[in-house]
């Protein structure tokens, strides 16, 4: 029998996660904004932004407080439609497609583009195993060996080492900066295209925000990520492109520039930018 022939069951544990990688690991998808306006009730909050999101690299959301950057992330996986005030203008595709089509499933749309916020949030009672797979009945997705997933997941996430002997603890019982990590594998558990982070490090301290900075740079070849971040040298360091957003004097936010992140810190178009980005305002 050759290793084609077996089943799963017949692999060992690290030929098992290798089978699943090929099956669950792939480029990440390309989100493509035009548009995209946004309002709370009558107040419009963001105005006609466009922005591309390529696939396998990291997009970082930059500008002052309240300009926009969470709600353009929320709208980019369909949650800003939740809250009840909230519309709406605009289109965003994924890989092509409008993902704000009629018909088109909420839920798929979620399964792909996945989200991981600002506040750690596991299942603080169910188990690390049971936290990572949390997502997938909800997706629908089956997988022939959660055992092999779980392990996949949690190392893609940087936290295997530090849990693999404790995988019936409670997630509630791990650090903050674990409990993040966890709440990323268990994003990556229904193989997203892409990953949407909103300030993921603020509630961190300094060493585990760079354990996430890894886990980004480590995650980044095989899913787009978009980070909405407050602090310029965590945007230096982990993004490829950025977009500076900014909303002045109570008109809605606007993309001021967007481009390579190093020509947006060292050799920016807009001088609102340069001064943002150097700390002078914001
Ligand atoms: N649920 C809501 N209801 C009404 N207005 C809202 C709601 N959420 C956000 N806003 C308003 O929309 C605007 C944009 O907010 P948003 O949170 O997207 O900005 P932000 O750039 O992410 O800010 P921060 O960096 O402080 O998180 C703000 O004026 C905010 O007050």
């Amino acid at each position: 029998m050759t290793s084609h022939d077996k089943t799963l069951t017949d692999l060992t544990p690290i030929d098992r996660t290798a089978v699943l990688d090929g099956l669950t690991r792939r480029p990440g998808g390309g989100l493509v904004a035009t548009d995209v306006s946004a309002w709370f009730g009558e107040r419009k909050v963001l105005d006609r932004v466009g922005l591309a999101m390529e696939p396998g690299r990291v997009t970082a959301l930059i500008g002052p407080s309240g300009c926009g950057k969470s709600t353009f992330l929320r709208i980019l996986n369909r949650m800003h439609e939740l809250i009840p005030s909230a519309s709406l203008a605009g289109e965003v595709a994924l890989d092509g497609e409008d993902i704000y089509a009629p018909g088109r499933r909420i839920t798929e749309v979620r399964r792909r583009i996945g989200m991981v916020f600002q506040k750690p949030n596991p299942f603080p009672t169910m188990s690390i195993y049971d936290n990572v797979t949390s997502g997938l009945k909800l997706s629908g997705l089956k997988t022939p060996d959660k055992d092999a997933l779980v392990e996949q997941c949690l190392r893609r996430a940087g936290l295997w080492n530090e849990v693999e002997k404790r995988l019936r603890a409670p997630g509630g019982a791990l650090s903050g900066g674990q409990q993040q990590r966890l709440c990323i594998a268990r994003s990556l558990a229904v193989s997203p295209e892409v990953l949407l982070m909103d300030e993921p490090c603020s509630a961190l301290d300094p060493t585990s925000t760079r354990r996430i900075e890894e886990t980004i740079g480590e995650l980044a070849a095989e899913v787009t990520i978009v980070i909405v971040t407050h602090n310029m040298q965590q945007a230096h360091r982990v993004s490829d492109t950025c977009a500076f957003f900014l909303a002045e004097q109570d008109t809605p936010g606007r993309i001021v520039e967007s481009g390579p992140t190093s020509e947006i810190f060292d050799n920016p178009a807009d001088p609102r930018t340069a001064d943002y980005v150097n700390g002078r305002f914001g």
